[in-house]
């Protein structure tokens, strides 16, 4: 028999024998769709038209009648695009978060000339929403399991809008300091209640794709934020109200929204409201069965309550509990080693990092770093594409071992410029009353390390000559306080270059190659892998708590890595603190193969058990690794069918 023959003979007889084994349960259990109120008379109907058409072929035509209902049944159980809808309103709190963290450092251009800020002000104003964030993501918690993930949505909207609004009219920095504060209390929130709502509200076989649309969402915001930030960084004065205030657009759509979309039905059992749960369940999974997957709902919480108890907080309760300490454990070390690797700095000072592989106008400069978001953007679309194929364990360890190499091929174009980096030659005389520290340099390397100096250099075919390091203008990084690169005219007239952040080398390329291997490894696994697992890992008593924790983590490492990377590139130089970056990513890599279980396909009820064995055998006991797996959807629901055939066949 060929193969495709012997599938479809499978197929009917495992179609035939769930049809039957759903007759023969609603036999044994007259009263149970009474008894339950609305249970799912509609599929009930269908099911029972399916089976009496099948019947009345009668005798041999019967099986092939019966094969067809079933047929016609599978094809009609399309996931509904309600549930899409869901996600993509939900998403645009990812949007948001990629939005708000992304156009501030094209704001802070215009705004630091307009309002003369200075060093500690930029700084406050950059890392006050990142800081604002983490305290929200972990207070997102307790307000998650109160008040449910559709009032968390609501309120995280509510205030994106407040914040934009705030920071379009702000006329000074304190009013600019509590827009940002107000918008990174909306992201924290967001970011920890968007995977896990989008995870509770998917069916099991397109969870991890709705999940990671919502990072998606995430580096979408952040290349929307780079190319609003060029157009408008022609409008020198105000460009940045629109650049910050924009923001308001997508936080009223998402509110508006969210006003008609429904509470996540998990959580909804949870608060024994089981009949609004039953309705919103059918409402996502369309013509399909709900029964087996509200019973499970249910029948896990009552479990886990009998096993854990529900006294006490509950972290402590995570903590205390084996499976879901381990949980926690894999979930904070995902977000982690995600900021551990670098991201943020990579995206933040890809401009520069493009500066130094030869582009150097500015202008041109901020253009291409929306090319770098736009890298992330779509590689992450190949992560959406790519998660429910190859599954979460794979694509994250493979994501994160190109990324290892990219950083390492960083850190080695950063060490071969540094060695063949310029000789400073001519020290000008500083007019009187200026600072002389950027005259203590000897070569470029070190001098651009320092955010206070630039380098002003010749070209003689192509090596620099009469070159100096000289202290960069306050008004902008485009040219120096004072002396031959004082302006754009003296440039010219001077046959003078100027390189603020950067020097010229013949290594400057294996930045920009590196730069791009980052992000095509980076962007489909380790940007949104860890946030689709965290939505996935935990039992629905610790979902809030479990999220809230991870993405603080996440927030946290966040401001520590970005806030330390000038830092850091000053002790170690730029090679250095690339290397460093790598070597995290290693030690994640070891982690991720030893800790990270297989969650793909499995419904998150199912996921809790995958924790059960000491931690970090998670990747040996990865029992589908290998193994043909099949979904099948009968009557509704998702099959695996290696555990659960011998139930349904009877
Ligand atoms: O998953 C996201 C994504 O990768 C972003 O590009 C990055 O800026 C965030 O920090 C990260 O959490």
């Amino acid at each position: 028999m060929s193969r495709k023959a012997s599938e479809n003979v499978e197929y009917t007889l495992r179609s035939l024998s769930s049809l039957m084994g759903e007759r023969r349960r609603k036999q044994q259990e007259p009263d149970a769709a009474s008894a339950a109120g609305e249970r799912s008379l509609l599929a009930a109907a269908e099911s029972s038209t399916s089976l009496q058409s099948a019947g009345a072929g009668g005798g041999g035509g019967g099986v092939g009648d019966l094969e067809r209902a079933a047929r016609r049944q599978f094809q009609q159980d399309e996931t509904p695009a309600f549930v899409y809808m869901v996600a993509v309103f939900s998403a645009l709190g990812g949007f948001l978060f990629g939005y708000d963290t992304g156009v501030v450092s094209g704001a802070m251009l215009l705004l630091k000339r307009q309002l003369s800020l200075d060093a500690l002000w930029q700084e406050l104003l950059v890392s006050s929403t990142v800081g604002a964030a983490a305290v929200s993501a972990l207070a997102g918690g307790a307000l998650n399991g109160i008040f449910g993930r559709r009032a968390a949505i609501l309120l995280a909207s509510a205030l994106f809008t407040a914040g934009s609004a705030v920071l379009a009219a702000a006329n000074n920095k304190e009013t600019l300091l509590a827009g940002r504060l107000v918008v990174g209390f909306g992201i924290g929130i967001a970011s920890m209640t968007v995977p896990v709502y989008i995870a509770e509200v998917s069916p099991p076989n397109l969870r991890g794709r709705l999940v990671t649309v919502n990072t998606l969402f995430i580096t979408g915001g952040q290349f929307f934020a780079s190319v609003v930030d060029g157009a408008f960084s022609y409008l020198q004065k105000d460009g940045w109200r629109y650049m910050l205030g924009l923001a308001a657009i997508p936080a009223v759509i998402q509110f508006l929204g969210f006003l008609f979309l429904p509470e996540s039905p998990r959580w909804l059992i949870q608060k024994g409201q089981t009949q609004k749960a039953r309705r919103i369940l059918s409402q996502m999974r369309g013509n399909q069965t709900i029964d087996e997957e509200y019973d499970s709902i249910k029948n896990n919480i009552e479990e886990e309550e009998k096993e854990v108890g529900s006294a006490g907080p509950v972290i402590c309760r995570m903590l205390s509990y084996p499976p879901t300490r381990r949980a926690l454990i894999v979930g904070c070390g995902l977000q982690m080693f995600q900021q551990l690797s670098g991201i943020n700095t990579i995206m933040y000072y890809s401009a520069t990092i493009l500066q130094m592989s030869g582009v150097e106008d500015d202008r041109i400069a901020i253009w291409l770093a929306s090319v770098t978001a736009f890298t992330n953007f779509i590689f992450t679309l190949v992560g959406v594409w790519l998660v429910e194929k190859v599954g979460r364990r794979k694509l994250t360890f493979g994501s994160l071992a190109g990324t290892t190499i990219a950083l390492i091929i960083l850190a080695l174009g950063f060490l071969l410029s540094a060695q063949v980096s310029p000789r400073i030659t001519f020290k000008p005389v500083a007019p009187s009353g200026q600072n002389t520290t950027c005259s203590r340099y000897s070569y470029c390397n070190e001098c651009m390390l320092d955010p206070d100096c630039g380098f002003c250099y010749k070209m003689n075919t192509s090596t620099t000559i009469d070159s100096s390091c000289v202290p960069v203008s306050e008004e902008s990084t485009n040219e120096a306080a004072w002396g031959r690169c004082e302006n754009e005219t003296k440039f010219k007239t001077e046959d003078v270059f100027w390189a603020y952040n950067f020097c010229p080398t013949p290594y400057s390329w294996t930045a920009l190659l590196a730069l791009i291997l980052y992000l095509v490894f980076f962007a489909p696994g380790m940007g949104p892998m860890p946030w689709t697992v965290n939505s996935e890992i935990y039992p629905l008593w610790a979902r809030s708590t479990g999220n809230a924790c991870s993405s603080g983590i996440n927030w946290i490492f966040n401001v520590l890595v970005s806030l330390t990377f000038l830092h850091t590139a000053e002790y170690l130089t730029y090679y250095g603190a690339f290397f460093l970056y790598a070597g995290f990513a290693a030690v994640g890599l070891l982690f991720i193969y030893g800790c990270l279980p297989e969650t793909k396909g499995k419904k998150l009820e199912e996921i809790e058990t995958l924790f059960d064995n000491r931690l970090c055998t998670c990747g040996a006991s990865d029992s589908d690794e290998g193994r043909y797996i099949e979904y099948i959807r009968v009557k509704g629901s998702n099959y695996h069918l290696s555990d659960n055939d011998a139930s349904d066949v009877e």
